[in-house]
């Protein structure tokens, strides 16, 4: 095959080409937010059944229980932990709080640990709490002493820095509270509003994990779309997403019943998604709730208005003037006066779900908004076109979860969408199954526990048409981004983690290898037959020409470039290839990984690119 490249370009690659999707699907919690503590402040549980104590058990005897507090910690977390000493113990006598499926205990991190507590009763008691983080055999790695006394029965809050004398050959550690067990014999306490952090990205405050932050900041992404997805909607309008939940101390945030089947601590909240976006350059893709509950509840057109007023206020904190606004003040008042970087908002999410109501809420909510923020642009999340919306949308967020042949063949999809100002945002895509006959089933039925090669090789064919298209494609984004691999709602998820370290799947190579070499222009070249399996596009930035080529196929290609102006005779070909099934997992967490290597490069040159691989050439211009 030749491949005859352009000397002009067609147009420029916008910068939010390659982005991240991410909600909290087994994702936020317990992954990207750096608590380590599951369930550390009992929000939304019912106290008396098991599940209040989820992830919490005793030591030697402590009897604990979650009661509604008659003095709570605070309006936002009713709940307490009631610990009480019976009598007969001797030795540590507590509690501990087994994590999200175990705590990475690392003798190079300073961990902070804090809590509230409060005794009931006032009494003489003294004594001393011991806490630290210890295995799960019981061996101490860490230990701090706190004096306590019952002289009041007020809240006092403990903080403290754990230091681990080692690191734990096992993530199966827990966090720990005791007292001993003969000196406080009869004595109750309560507690909450605990917290445990390791290290977080950028040292953030209520900040991100550092190993996963940094996995996704390695792909260099233009934009991050958030709070969800189906984690915005909510099962009922009461249990939406609200922002103004999200902020300020954590102590004024209720937590929420997410849409993934678990209770969100709403830590990672608003505030901690736009420092995130600072932190790594990316422009926030954010949504507002549209009136639409995954429960199939729609709010009725003459009921919306206090829902739009919501939107106006997530939006004026976000970029609104603290001098004349008060959600904006607030933001100042958090630490942030100026506005954050914000040109596109999302009405809602898969509204094609409740298409028939969309219409309405799709028109009161954009004309509210536009006339209130006549800048921004808005995302429709119903079908392109199907059904007519007015206003007609700016933008569309298109979804496909597919198998990787329908991503090698639908490669032209936007090559035919008409030019007519509309952009496009491909929110969500993934090959998720083997079997175009059941896509979203379940791993016996050919749905995928981890990316694989071939998928890989087909979202990089899909992104090559979306490279091709980008003067309308102005932003894509893999989803879902992250996944637990203890315990997940999803599967495939671009990267992987458990609670000691980070699996980086191939369609993540294949993220950041495009994301990195973007380039700034398109440069047209011999279009790749639509129905082959070979895909390819050529950018240029100032300094490199790149190619992109995606090999779908079981057999090698070699492709015949034949270019329009001089450039080295040396070229890097970074390429991802292997057996087609295989997959990076947490006991093959390398199987696969990108590797570069020198090649002849030149006014004409070839590349033979391997069966099942993704290859991005550089060659510096001369
Ligand atoms: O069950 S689905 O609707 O397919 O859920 C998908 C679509 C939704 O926007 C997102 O939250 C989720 C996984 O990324």
């Amino acid at each position: 095959q030749t491949v005859t490249v352009s000397s002009s370009a067609s147009h420029a690659i916008p910068s939010t080409l390659w982005g991240l999707m991410f909600e909290d699907i087994s994702s936020g919690d317990g992954g990207l937010y750096g608590e380590l503590l599951q369930n550390r402040a009992f929000q939304q549980v019912v106290p008396g059944t098991p599940d209040a104590l989820n992830s919490w058990s005793s030591i030697n005897g402590g009897a604990i229980s979650v009661v509604s507090d008659n003095v709570p910690v605070s309006s936002a977390l009713p709940n307490s932990l009631r610990f009480n000493v019976p009598n007969g113990l001797s030795g540590p006598v507590g509690f501990a709080n087994s994590g999200f499926f175990g705590i990475k205990v690392d003798s190079s991190w300073t961990y902070k640990a804090s809590f509230h507590f409060r005794f009931p009763t006032r009494s003489s008691f003294r004594g001393n709490l011991v806490l630290g983080l210890r295995s799960s055999s019981g061996e101490t790695l860490a230990s701090a002493t706190v004096p306590i006394s019952a002289s009041s029965t007020s809240w006092r809050q403990v903080n403290v820095s754990l230091r681990p004398s080692s690191s734990a050959s096992s993530l199966s550690n827990q966090f720990f509270v005791t007292v001993d067990g003969n000196s406080a014999r009869g004595q109750t306490i309560n507690f909450a509003m605990f917290s445990l952090f390791p290290p977080t990205f950028k040292n953030r405050p209520n900040g991100m994990r550092i190993d996963i932050a940094t996995a996704l900041a390695g792909m260099k992404p233009g934009v991050f779309r958030f709070p969800g997805g189906n984690n915005l909607e909510g099962q009922t309008p009461a249990s939406r997403w609200q922002w103004n939940a999200t902020l300020g101390s954590l102590l004024d945030r209720p937590g929420r019943i997410g849409d993934w089947s678990y209770i969100n601590t709403d830590g990672l909240g608003l505030l901690e998604f736009l420092t995130f976006c600072e932190d790594t350059g990316m422009e926030p893709i954010m949504a507002v709730w549209s009136g639409f509950a995954l429960g199939g509840t729609s709010i009725a057109q003459d009921q919306l208005q206090p829902f739009i007023q919501q939107a106006i206020d997530q939006i004026d904190f976000v970029i609104g003037d603290p001098r004349t606004n008060a959600a904006a003040a607030r933001r100042a008042a958090l630490g942030h006066p100026s506005p954050f970087k914000l040109n596109f908002v999302e009405i809602g999410n898969e509204d094609f779900f409740a298409a028939d109501t969309y219409t309405h809420r799709w028109t009161t909510f954009v004309d509210a908004l536009q006339s209130t923020f006549p800048h921004l642009k808005f995302i429709a999340t119903s079908n392109i076109n199907d059904p007519i919306l007015t206003p007609k949308p700016q933008v569309y967020d298109h979804h496909v979860y597919q198998t990787p042949t329908f991503f090698a063949q639908n490669s032209f999809f936007y090559d035919d969408m008409a030019r007519d100002g509309t952009l496009y945002f491909e929110g969500e895509y993934a090959a998720i199954s083997t079997n175009p006959n059941d896509i979203f089933g379940t791993p016996a039925d050919g749905r995928l526990p981890f990316p694989t090669m071939q998928g890989s090789a087909g979202e990089a064919a899909y992104m090559i048409g979306m490279e091709r298209n980008s003067d309308i494609v102005f932003a894509a984004a893999y989803a879902p981004l992250l996944g637990h691999v203890s315990n997940s709602q999803w599967t495939p998820n671009l990267v992987g983690f458990d609670s000691g370290q980070v699996f980086k799947s191939t369609s993540y190579y294949v993220q950041q290898l495009f994301s990195l070499n973007k380039g700034t222009e398109y440069l047209p070249s011999t279009l790749p037959p639509r129905n082959g399996t070979v895909f390819w596009g050529v950018t240029r930035d100032r300094t490199n020409l790149i190619i992109k080529i995606s090999n779908t196929g079981s057999s090698s290609a070699t492709l015949n470039f034949v270019l329009p102006f001089n450039v080295a005779s040396t070229g890097i070909a970074h390429l991802l290839t292997g057996e087609a099934t295989t997959s990076n997992t947490p006991t093959s967490p390398k199987a696969i990984q990108p590797s570069s290597h020198f090649i002849r490069t030149g006014r004409r040159f070839s590349y033979a690119a391997p069966a099942v691989s993704v290859t991005v050439i550089t060659i510096v211009r001369e």
